[in-house]
């Protein structure tokens, strides 16, 4: 990292102080798609506390705080009663955990869908309990008229096209799509709605891998795949996913760790140390002598 050296007037010697952080902005990550198919990937993954956030933002580009949360946090079979409230208490924490990454919040089900006046009074509560970059919706050509008005409302927004898991009940499923030409030819319109409505970016989910390098090449917004194509302007995961938190996962997720096994095994360890009485320690107890400790 550069240094600045300013003049400490105290001691009159030239000393470092360290750059602050600046946070990544929307044109930033916009700017990113200029440099065509030789520009760098944007880095994105799921956050839902502060401490991952602390950890994740260093090699992000951008931090989501996605509906994801209704199954990876809560236990629940699907997005779709996952409330603001979840939202906005966790996208605080994720945003005070995180110091250069574009935070965005998955705006949930029942929140936008209704009118773009609906949609601008939930996103005007995320972007003020949160503090947050901006929020993501899923739709396409239906959700333009939305997201133009949210856009031009000083509200940056992020599309969702493809599989959107908001709908699940009305697709039956969570099968990939664009799989026929006319289905296909639909999610292509609804990408470009998205873009032309103003949308900075746009997460591309479980779709055939040359309509998202398709729509990818026809688009300003920058493109986020899951499930989609290395073609994309960037990637997302769900962290827990990627980390190796469950057992079963979809088709496109690559697991990085095993977390759950490693999690399990600390866990025995501990039960293990308890149940055989070499946990707590010396070293780990107050008013006990240490054996590395000289005697007062
Ligand atoms: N943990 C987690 N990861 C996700 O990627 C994710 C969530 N939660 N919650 C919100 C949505 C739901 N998503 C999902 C959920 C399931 C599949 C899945 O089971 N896919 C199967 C195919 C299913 C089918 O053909 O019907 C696969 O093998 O890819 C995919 C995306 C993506 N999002
Ligand atoms: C899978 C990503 C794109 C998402 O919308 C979420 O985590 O909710
Ligand atoms: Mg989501």
């Amino acid at each position: 990292m550069s240094t600045t050296f300013t003049l400490d007037t105290a001691t009159s010697r030239a000393h470092p102080v360290p750059e602050p952080v600046r946070r990544l902005t929307v044109p930033a990550i916009q700017r990113r798609k200029a440099g065509g198919v030789t520009a760098e990937p944007v880095v994105m993954l799921t956050a839902y506390t502060a401490r991952m956030a602390q950890l994740l933002d260093p090699v992000c580009d951008m931090l989501l705080v996605g509906d994801s949360l209704g199954q990876v946090i809560y236990g629940l079979d699907t997005t779709v009663r996952v409330t603001l409230d979840m939202m906005c208490a966790h996208g605080a924490a994720v945003v005070r955990g995180s110091y250069k990454s574009v935070v965005v919040i998955d705006m949930p089900f029942g929140s936008y869908e209704a009118s773009p006046e609906a949609a601008f009074l939930s996103a005007a509560r995320v972007m003020k309990e949160t503090g947050a970059a901006a929020v993501k919706l899923e739709g396409g050509e239906a959700m333009a008229p939305t997201i133009a008005f949210l856009v031009a409302r000083g509200i940056p927004v992020v599309g969702h096209v493809g599989l959107t898991p908001q709908a699940v009940n009305a697709l039956g499923g969570y099968g990939a799509r664009g799989k026929s030409a006319a289905e296909a030819a639909k999610i292509a319109a609804d990408a470009r709605a998205v873009s032309d409505a103003g949308a900075f970016a746009m997460v591309i989910e479980g779709v055939m891998e040359p309509l998202a390098r398709d729509i990818t090449g026809q688009v300003s917004a920058v493109t986020i795949g899951i499930g989609a194509s290395p073609a994309c302007d960037g990637q997302v995961l769900v962290l827990d996913d990627m980390l190796g938190m469950f057992e079963r996962v979809p088709r496109f997720v690559r697991r990085f760790d095993d977390l759950a096994g490693r999690i399990s095994a600390a866990a025995e360890s501990y039960a293990a140390a308890v149940r055989e009485r070499s946990f707590p320690a010396d070293a780990e107890l107050y008013g006990v002598q240490r054996a590395d400790s000289k005697p007062a």
